[in-house]
């Protein structure tokens, strides 16, 4: 079975990248990335300014996942957009990275973009929609009016493809709703799911939370999340225009996982908790599996059957 994929008219080896946030923040973890046998990755969401992000823990390991409050720490957005500039010119036959922008208002989302816009950047741009809104407005995502607001702003001057990385919603209403404003935008995909917000994990023994930002509150992810996960996957994919492409993220931990998120009708797939468990081999772990679950299956590509998962 090949995992050959086709994305935004680029040839990737395989489906599997890194999710924003994990083993993406330092050019070394970057440049880990991109001498694994992952198929392509994406760099650390970056605002204007180097930021330190929040005090530590914030980022804690459960048995079935992970609770993390990062704060958005990063080397600033010029740090990125040079690292990746030197990508294209030494690998100039290779996939440029894909970029990941988290704006901490709308104007500076506006900022970076127009800067990415006119930089000679060729990759593919990922607009982390679950940045902060005013205080006491929900992360943006959730609010429907100022999404469609930054996307209209957007695409009136970024003509490079861009996708949007989503929270998970659960409620039909939202799935409508946000897809009716998704599919006005020439979005080149949305990617479902980010953590899902605001878990709490509770140590038995210290009978404390266990990581230090937001009294212990903190974003949601691996075997937790997974069939929210495939719920959005699937949610968008049958209501968005085909054009809009769906990157899965949450719960992969194995080939079958990557498998049902292929079936749901997602196109590439992100690994975020799994990687920092596991470190970069977890794609040629990830890439043998779901290969040895499709020649079970009698499948020779994904293209057989992505999206094709049946209702009863
Ligand atoms: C939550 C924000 C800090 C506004 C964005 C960055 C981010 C973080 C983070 O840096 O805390 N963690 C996540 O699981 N998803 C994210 O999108």
């Amino acid at each position: 079975a090949s995992l050959r994929t086709e994305f935004l008219g680029r040839q990737y080896e395989n489906p599997f990248m890194n999710a924003s946030g994990v083993h993406c923040l330092t050019i070394d973890e970057l440049e880990e990335l991109s001498n694994s046998k992952a198929g392509a990755f994406i760099t650390k969401s970056s605002t204007e300014v180097e930021r330190e992000g929040n005090p530590e823990p914030r980022y804690y390991s459960t048995p079935l996942g992970s609770i993390n409050s990062m704060g958005l720490p990063n080397r600033g957005f010029k740090y990125y957009l040079d690292y990746v500039l030197d990508y294209q010119d030494k690998h100039p036959a290779a996939n440029t990275p894909f970029f990941s922008v988290a704006g901490m208002s709308i104007d500076e989302n506006l900022k970076l973009l127009r800067a990415i816009q006119d930089s000679a950047f060729d990759g593919v741009t990922e607009l982390n929609l679950s940045c902060p809104n005013v205080p006491g407005k929900p992360q943006l995502a959730y609010d429907f009016e100022v999404t469609e607001e930054l996307l209209s702003k957007v695409f009136s001057f970024f003509k490079k493809p861009l996708g949007v990385k989503l929270p998970p919603y659960f409620d039909f209403a939202h799935f409508d709703t946000a897809a009716s404003i998704l599919n006005k935008f020439p979005l080149a995909y949305v990617n479902c799911i980010n953590s899902v917000g605001n878990g709490l994990y509770v140590d038995l023994e210290t009978e404390s939370v266990v990581i230090k930002p937001k009294n212990g509150f903190g974003g949601i992810g691996g075997e937790y999340v997974k069939p929210t996960a495939l719920a959005n996957v699937r949610g968008f994919y049958t209501r968005l225009n085909s054009s809009i492409k769906i990157i899965g993220t949450g719960g992969i931990r194995t080939g079958q996982d990557a498998f049902e998120h292929l079936l749901c009708g997602a196109t590439m797939l992100q690994v975020g908790t799994e990687l920092y468990e596991e470190g970069v081999s977890v794609f040629e772990r990830l890439l043998h599996e779901l290969e040895d679950i499709m020649n079970k299956k009698g499948y020779t590509s994904i293209d057989e059957f992505r999206g094709k998962l049946s209702s009863l």
